[in-house]
């Protein structure tokens, strides 16, 4: 029988290494590795930090200092990432001065709510680009009573995405041939237009605009060109009108219009001109000259309109009544 010794036998007490040394040794050794794990975190964060197209930051409330900026900052601010951590006032140069105030008191809501992730602002570029970002925020949750608030932050680049929005928008609110509102979402403005006027017993006029024979216009030079006729009409009421008013296609060859704040005296000259205007048009088809007419209705807002309906029919029933009297002409009801 073979005795066989122990294969982690003790050695000799002249090489056991003191205890001392040993823990040493182990720690080091231990410590190596947890610096080895945290570079590879460290690197593993960096490249996530970098191919995310999103910038990350953070900010001490009280001093407004930044904390941290992602590289992300630079790709998509195009401005330098060290002077937003010398003064945060640098974050406040890059944004759209309409959005300015939106953007500071969006910030400042994160301080009631802890989450705000419904901001979204447009941002000018180092090279001149208005780019819009969503830029969600949040109070630090491992803050300690005493401890600085630091509010931490995602700023993405969402331009791309709010340009189709605003294409579908456009889309859905225009009349394709005309590029004026079309006649739902000119009745949903008009019917804004009624309930605020009325709210602050503001003078509104609607205005209501038909084409004089239009139907010899297309039997005569074609449709094509009774389309052309459309679009000139629509540039005219366009150009007539003030910003704030609406102007809108809302039938096969009527438009209408509503304009808030205009008594009816002023109201009655802003269509007469327009209707000058419109007959100033000159078209020619295969050498033949040839000009159109409208004929307008105007109504507008007394005490007993209780909807924009009411408005609406009285200028219908006056447009209508322009049409009986010869066309071409204006007809206040
Ligand atoms: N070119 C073109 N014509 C259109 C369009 N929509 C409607 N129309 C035409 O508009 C004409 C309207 O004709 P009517 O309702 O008889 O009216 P009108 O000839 O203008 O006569 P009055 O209104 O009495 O002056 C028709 O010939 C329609 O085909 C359009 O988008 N393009």
């Amino acid at each position: 029988m073979v005795h066989e010794k122990p294969f982690l036998s003790d050695p000799p007490k002249a090489e056991q290494p003191r205890p001392a040394a040993a823990a040493t040794l182990l720690a080091l050794m231990h410590a190596q590795g947890e610096v080895e794990r945290l570079s590879e975190r460290e690197q593993l964060l960096s490249s996530l930090l970098v191919s995310v197209n999103a910038v990350l930051w953070a900010i001490d409330w009280e001093t407004r200092r930044v904390l941290y900026v992602s590289p992300a900052y630079e790709r998509i601010f195009g401005r330098s990432a060290g002077l937003l951590l010398a003064d945060y006032r640098e974050w406040r140069n890059s944004i759209h001065p309409e959005d300015l105030d939106y953007a500071e008191h969006s910030l400042a809501r994160v301080l009631d709510h802890s989450a705000v992730e419904d901001r979204e602002y447009r941002i000018i570029t180092a090279d001149g680009q208005i780019r819009w970002l969503s830029d969600k925020c949040y109070i630090n949750q491992q803050v300690e009573p005493g401890e600085p608030v630091i509010v931490v932050g995602m700023a993405e680049d969402i331009t791309e995405k709010k340009q189709m929005e605003l294409e579908l928008h456009r889309l859905a609110t225009t009349d394709v041939l005309t590029q004026s509102s079309n006649r739902r979402h000119f009745f949903e403005c008009a019917n804004q237009a009624f309930d605020s006027a009325c709210a602050q017993g503001a003078p509104l006029a609607f205005l209501l605009l038909d084409i004089d024979d239009f139907k010899d216009v297309n039997d005569t030079y074609g449709h094509l060109e009774g389309d052309q006729v459309l679009r000139r009409i629509a540039e005219s009421g366009r150009g007539v009108l003030r910003r704030g008013d609406l102007f809108g296609r809302i039938g096969g060859e009527e438009f209408a219009a509503v304009l808030p704040g205009c008594p009816p005296e002023m109201a009655l000259q802003v269509a007469e001109r327009l209707g000058k205007e419109i007959q100033a048009l000159n078209f020619s088809y295969e050498g033949r000259a040839f000009t159109v007419t409208v004929s307008q209705g105007l109504a507008s807002l007394t005490e007993e309109d209780s909807t924009l309906d009411s408005l609406f029919a009285r200028a219908d029933a006056a447009m209508y009544e322009a049409k009986r009297q010869g066309k071409n002409r204006v007809i206040a009801g």
